[in-house]
């Protein structure tokens, strides 16, 4: 398996009622690529981060291309996460060709080449001077030149115009076909996913609901019945609803996860709350 995950509760606060993840098990088996539906604040950003050695965790056993994430960290794991873009660093006055170089990008020069066509970066751009979404791209040439094993992607094409995104994705899936790399990518937007995934899977109130499931739904599997041919569009419709439903009657019954998780999204945020309130849709 390239990722093995067994028994994995996390809280970012201790003592927490509603820990963000809750009794996390599930294996991604080489080359697959795995969608995570959830809601917000369902856990997903949590999980990627901690596959990514990010937050250390007690008691579970996480392991990467066969190694303890956290005892033996695993060399090939690339994890690319909304928050690179707010980094100062990166908002510095820096040529974009200096920075890729910077980081190693003349030893991928193939592929960096590919990807600077794909996300139609400039070489040329300053990182001061460039918007959120081409500075979202040049995160992705930055993460993608290098190849990995297993890459972690958490919500980061959702500043991409929809050509770009529609070409990346297609270069990811390529690129995983061609050297068995492994996706695990957490995302709200599931207009043109449907080609993309061999595998969904559903988080909610930091549970795995579903554990990465073969897509397309084959004949055999449990989802068969209620989703049949469905897109992946209608499938995360509806499993959005039944989250949202699921809540509610939470709340009606006045369970303790009513108060518990009010507070916490609350006082913080998940990570598409302050992407969202960034940008400020309201008017
Ligand atoms: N740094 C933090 N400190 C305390 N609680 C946190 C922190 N980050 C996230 N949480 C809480 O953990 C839970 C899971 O958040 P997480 O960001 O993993 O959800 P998510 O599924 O990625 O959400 P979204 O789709 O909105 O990005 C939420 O209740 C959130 O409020």
């Amino acid at each position: 398996m390239a990722v093995s995950v067994r028994s994995l509760s996390y809280a970012h606060k201790p003592n927490t009622e509603t820990p963000a993840l809750d009794d996390i098990s599930f294996d991604l088996p080489r080359g697959s690529r795995t969608v995570i539906v959830g809601p917000n604040g369902a856990g997903k950003s949590t999980l990627l981060q901690i596959l990514a050695g990010k937050r250390l965790v007690n008691g579970a056993d996480i392991r990467i291309m066969g190694r303890d994430v956290f005892r033996d960290s695993p060399p090939g794991v690339t994890f690319l996460g909304t928050e690179w873009a707010m980094n100062p660093v990166v908002r510095g006055d820096i040529v974009v060709s200096h920075f890729l170089d910077s980081v190693g990008g003349y030893r991928h020069k193939e592929r960096r080449d590919q990807l600077l066509d794909i996300l139609d970066v400039d070489l040329d751009w300053h990182m001061h001077n460039i918007s959120d979404g081409e500075r979202r791209r040049v995160q992705l040439v930055f993460g993608l030149m290098v190849p990995y094993d297993v890459l972690l992607l958490d919500e980061v094409t959702v500043d991409l115009d929809v050509l770009v995104r529609d070409d990346l994705l297609r270069f990811l899936k390529r690129d995983s076909e061609e050297r068995g790399a492994t996706i695990l990518y957490a995302t709200h937007i599931f207009d043109g996913l449907n080609h993309f995934p061999t595998h969904i899977a559903h988080m909610s109130f930091g549970r795995l609901v579903t554990p990465p499931s073969a897509w397309p739904i084959p004949a055999d599997s449990p989802l068969n019945a209620q989703f049949g041919s469905s897109t992946l569009y209608a499938v995360a419709l509806q499993w959005l609803k039944e989250d949202r439903e699921y809540r509610r009657e939470l709340e009606r019954q006045g369970r303790k996860l009513r108060g518990a998780r009010r507070d916490q999204v609350t006082a913080v945020p998940s990570d598409s709350e302050t992407f969202y309130r960034k940008y400020d849709y309201s008017h």
